[in-house]
């Protein structure tokens, strides 16, 4: 994978265009690529994979935008999963893996069904920059929802995202499991790593779930 010895204050050079016309592979080793993960990917990649990394990609948000109507929702009621927002300020973290050898083809072509057919996500190159060497930027492949998809649902209030999430379930389990395990994931990572519209959505999914989140008057009403 192509190392890039950029600054920790400026964000490293884009790729050629040469470059980001495919998956680029492991400058070390042409049979391995990186594939970043940032939300059911973080604790449920379901492919083999030689290594992994925590960390995160810059000039990215993570946002509850993307509607699913498969594992976490359904045609009638879709439920909410994340992408991938360009924002100059963003930072995303997340889990990158390495796949190797025939784990490349056959990552690929299990993700391409995963997320691209029946998720709606188109395949992007990012910087990945791992939480134990952030001057040592890694090349990855993300998935990545567009509003041109026609699952794309685009911004909400976090109430309303939260009102969502809760009502609905699919194949994979209810949407309320997904927000949780990534809320896990980030409190995992350290008080380095924030994701405020992520800390939003389970706040308001507490304050509409007492039992979820316990208070003293809440446990005085049982
Ligand atoms: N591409 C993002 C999001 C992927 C994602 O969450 N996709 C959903 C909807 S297509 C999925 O695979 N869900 C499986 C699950 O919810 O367990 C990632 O890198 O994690």
């Amino acid at each position: 994978m192509k190392q890039e010895s950029a600054s920790l204050n400026t964000p490293p050079p884009s790729p050629s265009p040469a470059q980001s016309a495919h998956p680029s592979r492991d400058d070390g080793d042409p049979q391995a690529l990186w594939i970043f993960g940032y939300g059911s990917l973080v604790w449920r990649p379901d492919f083999a994979y030689s290594d992994s990394r925590v960390g995160f990609v810059r000039g990215y948000s993570r946002r509850f935008w993307q509607g699913d109507t498969f594992h976490r929702g359904s045609d009638k009621m879709p439920g909410r999963v994340v992408t991938l927002l360009e924002d100059h300020e963003g930072c995303t973290w997340g889990v990158a893996y390495q796949v190797r050898d025939e784990q490349v083809s056959e990552a690929l072509k299990y993700l391409n069904v995963r997320e691209a057919v029946l998720g709606g996500y188109d395949t992007k190159e990012v910087t990945f920059y791992p939480q134990d060497a952030p001057d040592q930027p890694l090349k990855a492949l993300a998935y990545v929802a567009t509003p041109q998809n026609p699952g794309y649902l685009g911004p909400a209030p976090e109430e309303a995202i939260a009102t969502q999430i809760l009502a609905c379930r699919g194949f994979s389990g209810h949407n309320l499991e997904y927000l949780l395990r990534l809320a896990d994931f980030m409190q995992l990572c350290g008080p380095q790593a924030q994701d405020e519209h992520l800390a939003a959505i389970v706040d308001a999914v507490g304050t509409m779930l007492p039992c979820f989140c316990p208070t003293e008057r809440a446990l005085a009403l049982v």
